[in-house]
Order: C-alpha cells, then sequence, then structure tokens
C-alpha cells in the first residue's frame, strides 16, 4: 500500500498568453494537495477499482476486459492518442454521462492503459481524496494527472524520476484539456516557483524569492472549464491576431518583470503588474462578473490587487495585499466575500513541496495508518483531518519521500 500526492498551482502571471508560448509565472499552493492510495492486496480480485469520493464517482472494469482492449501498451508514446482515446470511450465509459466523472474516468484509464503493461495489470484500488477545490483555476486536474502518473509508473516497475512523471503527467492533461501549456503539472511535479515556457525547458528555470509569498485565494464556487476558456481565446487570437498578439506580447512583459518583482520582493510593482494582468485577461474575454467582485472589493477596502488566477470564467482569484493593509481591513475582506457572497477564501504561501511518495509499510504506528485508511475510506473527510494525518510535512511528520 501507498499513497501519492501532488500539489495545485497558482498561476502569478500569464495564464493563457502561456498557451502561446509566452513567458509565465507560476507557483505551487502545496498546502492544497491530491492524495492517491493505491492497495493491491484484500481486495476484490481481477478488478481494477476506482472511487474518486470528491466526485461522488466509484466504477470498476474487469482486468480481463481491459486486457483484450488493449492488449500492447504504448509506455514509449507519451503523445496523446485518439485511437486508444476514443476505444476508451465507447468500450468503458459509455454508461457514464456526468461530464466531471467522464473527464476523470478518461484521464485515469489513459494513463492506467498507457503506462502499465498488461504483465503488471493485477487486481488494484484507486482512492483519490483531494484539499483542491474541483475545476476552479487551481490545477486540480494536474495535481490528479501526476498522482496518477507517480502511481502507475511505480505500479509498472519503473525507474521514477521527476522529469518522467511530469511527461506523462502532461497526457494526462491533454487527455482532460486538449492542448495545454503544461505549467500545471510542471508545478505539481517539481513544487516551488517557476518561471514557464512550453516546450523550453532550458527557458523554464526556479524562482527563488527573497521574502516567502503569502497571498489570499478566493473561491467563487462559479464552475467553469479550463477546456472551453482556453479554446474560447483561440477563436478570438484567429479572429483578431493583429490585436490579441500584443495583448499576448504584453502579458510575457508583465510575467518576465514580474518574477523579477517576486524575486527581489518589490511588492509596489508586484502589486500593478497583478493589476496590469488583471486588465488584460479581462480584455481577453475571461474574467467573470462574480471574479469582478473580488477585484472591486479589493479596490474598496484598498487592501491590495487582485487577479483572476487559471483559466477564469469564474475559478479563483488570487490577492497580493499591499503593506498598509491592516488585519482588521484583511477579516473584513474576507468575511465579506465569505458571508456575502458565500465565497471561500484562503490565506496561503505559495511554494514548497511537489509529488511525493508515502510507503505505508514503513509506518509502524498501526494507529497513524488507519487514521489515514479512514480519510480514503470517509466520503467527507474534512480539509482540516486530511492535512493533520497526510499533509508532507505536516504535524503527522510522516516519511514522505519527494
Ligand atoms: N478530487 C478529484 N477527484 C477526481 N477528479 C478530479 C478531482 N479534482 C479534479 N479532477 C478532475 O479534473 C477536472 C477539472 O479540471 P479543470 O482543468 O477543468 O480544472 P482545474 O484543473 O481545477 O483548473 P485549471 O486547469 O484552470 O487550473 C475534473 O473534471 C476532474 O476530471
Ligand atoms: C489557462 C491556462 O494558461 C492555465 C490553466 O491553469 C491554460 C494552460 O496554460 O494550459
Ligand atoms: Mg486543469
Amino acid at each position: 500500500m501507498f499513497v501519492t500526492s501532488a500539489p495545485g498551482k497558482v498561476i502569478i502571471f500569464g495564464e493563457h498568453s502561456a498557451v502561446y508560448y509566452k513567458p509565465a509565472i507560476a507557483a505551487a499552493a502545496s498546502s492544497l494537495r491530491s492524495y492517491l492510495l493505491i492497495e493491491t492486496e484484500n481486495i476484490t480480485t481481477n478488478v481494477l477499482q476506482l472511487s474518486f469520493p470528491n466526485l461522488k464517482f466509484q466504477h470498476k472494469w474487469s482486468i480481463e476486459n481491459l486486457s483484450q482492449l488493449t492488449d500492447t501498451h504504448s509506455l514509449q508514446s507519451k503523445t496523446l492518442s485518439q485511437s486508444l482515446l476514443q476505444t476508451i470511450d465507447t468500450a468503458l465509459l459509455s454508461d457514464i454521462v456526468n461530464p466531471l466523472h467522464k473527464s476523470a474516468a478518461q484521464c485515469f484509464l489513459y494513463l492506467y492503459l498507457s503506462i502499465i503493461p498488461p504483465m503488471h495489470r493485477s487486481s488494484l484500488k484507486c482512492t483519490l481524496i483531494s484539499t483542491l477545490p474541483v475545476g476552479a483555476g487551481l490545477g486540480s486536474s494536474a495535481s490528479v494527472s501526476v498522482v496518477l502518473s507517480q502511481a502507475f509508473l511505480k505500479l509498472a516497475q519503473c525507474t521514477l524520476s521527476p522529469t518522467l512523471i511530469n511527461e506523462w503527467a502532461y497526457v494526462g492533461e491533454m487527455v482532460m484539456h486538449g492542448k495545454p501549456s503544461g505549467i500545471d503539472n510542471t508545478i505539481a511535479t517539481y513544487g516551488g516557483a517557476l518561471q514557464f515556457i512550453k516546450d523550453d525547458p532550458q527557458n523554464t528555470k526556479e524562482l527563488f524569492p527573497k521574502k516567502p509569498i503569502v497571498a489570499i485565494l478566493t473561491y467563487t464556487r462559479i464552475p467553469r472549464s479550463t477546456k472551453t476558456l482556453v479554446s474560447n481565446v483561440r477563436v478570438l487570437y484567429e479572429s483578431m491576431p493583429e490585436i490579441v498578439e500584443p495583448i499576448l506580447d504584453s502579458m510575457a512583459h508583465v510575467a518576465l518583470k514580474g518574477g523579477d518583482a517576486l524575486q527581489e520582493a518589490k511588492l509596489d510593482d508586484v502589486l500593478q503588474l497583478v493589476r496590469i494582468n488583471h486588465g488584460l485577461l479581462v480584455s481577453l474575454g475571461v474574467s467573470h462578473p462574480g471574479l469582478e467582485i473580488i477585484r472591486n472589493l479589493t479596490t474598496e477596502l484598498q487592501v491590495g490587487e487582485t487577479k483572476l488566477t487559471g483559466a477564469g470564467g469564474g475559478g479563483c482569484a488570487l490577492t497580493f495585499l499591499n503593506n498598509s493593509a491592516s488585519e482588521q481591513d484583511v477579516a473584513q475582506f474576507r468575511d465579506t466575500l465569505n458571508q456575502r457572497y458565500d465565497y471561500q477564501t484562503f490565506e496561503t504561501t505559495l511554494g514548497g513541496i511537489g509529488c511525493s511518495l508515502l510507503d505505508l509499510n514503513q509506518i509502524t504506528n498501526k494507529e497513524q495508518i488507519s487514521a489515514i485508511l479512514d480519510l480514503f475510506n470517509s466520503q467527507n473527510a474534512s480539509m482540516e483531518q486530511i492535512d493533520n494525518n497526510l499533509l508532507p510535512g505536516g504535524p503527522a511528520d510522516l516519511p514522505w519521500k519527494i
């Protein structure tokens, strides 16, 4: 039995422009994570079981059926095979109608069938719990792709390396999103803070901010689809390239300057650039009235600057506080968002631990193991319970391998 874990991410500068090979800055939201429990013993034999309690979704497939369907596996091919995707859809997922369930199961089966060769396919139960809001712009899909890739590579007896995990997680992201930039899975794999350029590892580099980056994240609970928003921007780009290209170039300058400002802890510059980046995203049509409420309240209470983060259209906003924001101002800001709008706010330090692995056989304290298993078996473990019992570097002090 083992658990894999990976964080969500916050894009600080450069969402959407990242898809067009412009630099972007992102950091791990390392306390908001997905955890995948892998059980291979004392479970139903010859069955692959999936349990995603956050989505209230469970499913089973006979391993024999799976192997008949795809007798060859494609461990070498880290590109998206439309024919494998189609086979999965028609033969294994035709009974699933909920779109969230469908995309999660597609990603799960695609990675399972591609990574684990038939000789290593035996009875398996996979249970995934997460403290990340689902589909909110904080990279929940990437975090799920990373924990699945890491676990399946281990079951396939591959030597685990961040490069390999990240390559497969990108395939998982392609299953969910089409053609993403790869920034989300890269952060979920490596953690920390990065300046990222799509398909350009030479110019993707770690950032070392002088001061810890503390921010407020606000989840509007407004659902949206990253895939749709990215494709809306594509349509705009293709219809008016002479207007959209300079906006994307401007975002690239914002990201480069913003990365430097974060490293040098130049808060005034960071705040200006957050405001500019949000304005540019508004001009691409990816904001939402529910996000503008947060931005307007930030301005009204003069606590700092806010931008949308992730694909926008709902989901989450990121607020950096200015030096003059008092504790009362911040409390008023958060209370108003929580109480008047039923938004959820988190104060988060950005950066920290990327993907990690916990071998439950190494834990000798039986009570500690049963507390961990209870979290996966419960349908509604709270964020606090999960953090207390599982968070890498958290109070339970577990032997996570990074
Ligand atoms: N806890 C979870 N359990 C199972 N699947 C999940 C979970 N969280 C996310 N997913 C999968 O990820 C999908 C959401 O991905 P989507 O890219 O739309 O949002 P996001 O990754 O949270 O936001 P963004 O890509 O803008 O950062 C869900 O439809 C589901 O398939
Ligand atoms: C909107 C986007 O820039 C970020 C989604 O988290 C898409 C991507 O980079 O693939
Ligand atoms: Mg996503």
